[in-house]
């Protein structure tokens, strides 16, 4: 994604800009020729109002239609960021479903960073645009009109490029250090807010705050450094540009003041020559807009491009029915871990039974859980439901299919009704919702307010309101992650025994530790003995 291949992917759209910028810079030229007509007429021809409208009537047109086409050029620009902002931020939600971006980026990722994009259409194109399609222009008109003056200007042209690639090197690095400290100080206070009670308890707020103060002051320093650089060569391009101009007229002046050159042509020129510099003079800004576009896109390029999940088109109708589970040859690596976590794994799970996996803390139980509900791509190896490999399905075939209820569901702002039917309003809910209360023994009112503001729950209620969630979408296969572990003996043994003909229903497959639940499984996998077995038959036992 180099700014490049943005603009090479949205062709059409960029043709257009193109063809819009070339009638702005025509109406720019021709409102120049106009004024320096009527200028020349009125004031020095001393022609009357009514001889002079017909030029004046033709200036006006040029400027209203500028001002129009100059406003459906910034329209189209928008719409252009906003298309690119909407692609990117749809990729991201579909990387946060597959639970593949860490959660300290993905604040400074859908925010900061793809909104640094938008520079591609407030700043770089518009810069380009001019620069393509108005300067060629203006150039080939100078060449025509004046060629000392079109010599002077080929001489300084390439001063500007030249500053520009002297202090780009500068800019990226400067730009790429704000943008980590940026992360460094998003992350540190995210991580501050989430701990605040274990700060309270270990009473180590001075030191947490001491280091939010020293990661924001690092951001600081590297935003000054970042200033003072666009400073230095904003103002080093503007001296160019200025200093240029100023040779220009003052040529222009003179060869006027000698009669080698006529009044119209001279006013013209110098009306012109401002515009031609000016995607220059605003070309520092450009450039260090370009420089944060090309940070933002490469941290967005490395989080979407590890973690875009692709999933198939696949749907089947049949999979309503529990299907047997198979996996084959299955491993997994996290991103930039060193180890696979899980490596070439064979394992089945029949329909209509329950399955617990068990295993000590971190061999890779959750992981397997996550690839098994589709919320990580497998490196290696395949999952199959019956014998449809489950890579293949679309992501809403896999929501339809697949309940995973993972060790601390997360409550959503909203009633207990909202957060067991995930915000479905179905007639038949508040008699539906009420039955799965009883049943999972999460003794509140429906319409309880969870959340933000709204009643806290405790560890055993957030375990049973995930089981809820399972009961209330009653999908074939479902997936729990230690299910019971807030839960008293007495309350867990009277739980399991509720859940027990809802579970042999589907094809479930769920982790524990706790003695109860292994019992009360059909059949218990010992991940440790999969990941060293030989053989398939072992595997399967
Ligand atoms: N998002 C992640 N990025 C990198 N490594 C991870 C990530 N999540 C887990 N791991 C690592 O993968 C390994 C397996 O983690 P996993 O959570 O699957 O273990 P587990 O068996 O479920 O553990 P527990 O029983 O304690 O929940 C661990 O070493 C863990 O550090």
């Amino acid at each position: 994604m180099r700014i490049t291949d943005v603009l090479y992917n949205e062709k059409q759209a960029v043709s257009f800009l193109c063809l819009l910028q070339l009638f702005v810079s025509i109406c720019t030229i021709g409102a120049a020729w106009q004024l320096s007509r009527v200028v020349c007429d009125v004031f020095l021809q001393n022609l009357s109002l009514n001889a002079a409208a017909p030029n004046i009537g033709l200036l006006l047109f040029f400027l209203l239609t500028r001002i129009i086409l100059q406003y459906l050029l910034n329209n189209r620009l928008h719409s252009f960021a906003s298309r690119l902002q909407l692609k990117i931020r749809k990729k991201l939600h579909r990387c946060l479903i597959m639970q593949a971006i860490p959660s300290d980026r993905l604040q400074l990722l859908a925010v900061e960073t793809t909104d640094a994009l938008d520079k591609i259409s407030s700043s770089i194109l518009p810069q380009l645009l001019s620069i393509l399609v108005l300067m060629p222009l203006i150039l080939i008109l100078i060449f025509v009109t004046d060629l000392q003056s079109a010599v002077i200007v080929l001489v300084t042209l390439p001063i500007a490029p030249i500053l520009l690639a002297l202090i780009g090197h500068k800019t990226k690095s400067a730009t790429l250090d704000q943008w980590r400290k940026l992360a460094r100080l998003t992350a540190s206070f995210r991580d501050m807010l989430a701990g605040i009670i274990t700060i309270k308890i270990f009473r180590q707020e001075k030191t947490n705050g001491q280091r939010l103060m020293k990661n924001s002051r690092a951001f600081t320093d590297a935003s000054m450094k970042v200033l003072r650089i666009a400073f230095m060569s904003s103002f080093a391009l503007e001296l160019i540009t200025t200093l240029t101009i100023a040779i220009l007229s003052v040529s222009i002046g003179l060869r006027l003041l000698y009669g080698e050159t006529d009044f119209t042509t001279a006013f013209f020129l110098l009306l012109l020559l401002p515009e031609f510099y000016r995607p220059l003079r605003q070309g520092g800004t450009a450039f260090h807009a370009a420089a944060d576009v090309s940070t933002a896109r490469k941290a967005l390029q490395e989080t979407i491009d590890v973690s875009d999940v692709s999933s198939g088109q696949h749907t089947d109708d049949t999979l309503q029915i529990p299907p047997d589970i198979t996996i084959q040859g299955l491993s997994f690596t996290y991103p930039d871990a060193p180890l696979p976590v899980l490596h070439n794994i064979n394992l089945f799970f029949p329909a209509q039974n329950i399955t617990c996996i068990c295993g000590t803390s971190g061999i890779g139980k959750t992981t397997l859980l996550k690839l098994l509900a589709g919320l990580l791509p497998a490196d290696n190896g395949c999952i199959l439901f019956n014998d449809k490999n489950l890579a293949g399905f679309a992501l809403e075939s896999r929501q339809k299919i697949i309940t995973y209820v993972p060790q601390m569901p997360h409550i959503f702002q909203g009633t207990l009704s909202d957060n067991i039917s995930m915000f479905e309003h179905a007639s038949d809910n508040v008699t539906k919702i009420k039955e799965i209360l009883a049943y999972t023994g999460l003794s509140l009112p429906y319409n309880t307010v969870l959340g933000a503001g709204g009643q806290a729950l405790s560890n055993g209620q957030c375990q049973r309101l995930g089981l809820a969630r399972a009961f209330y979408q009653d999908r074939p296969v479902v997936l729990l992650d230690e299910p019971t572990a807030g839960l008293e003996p007495a309350e867990e043994q009277e739980l399991l025994e509720k859940l027990s003909e809802f579970a042999r229903r589907k094809t479930l497959i769920v982790i524990s530790h706790r003695d109860a639940v292994r019992k009360w499984a059909d059949r218990e996998i010992q991940l440790e003995a999969v990941m060293s077995a030989p053989s398939l038959e072992v595997r399967y036992e």
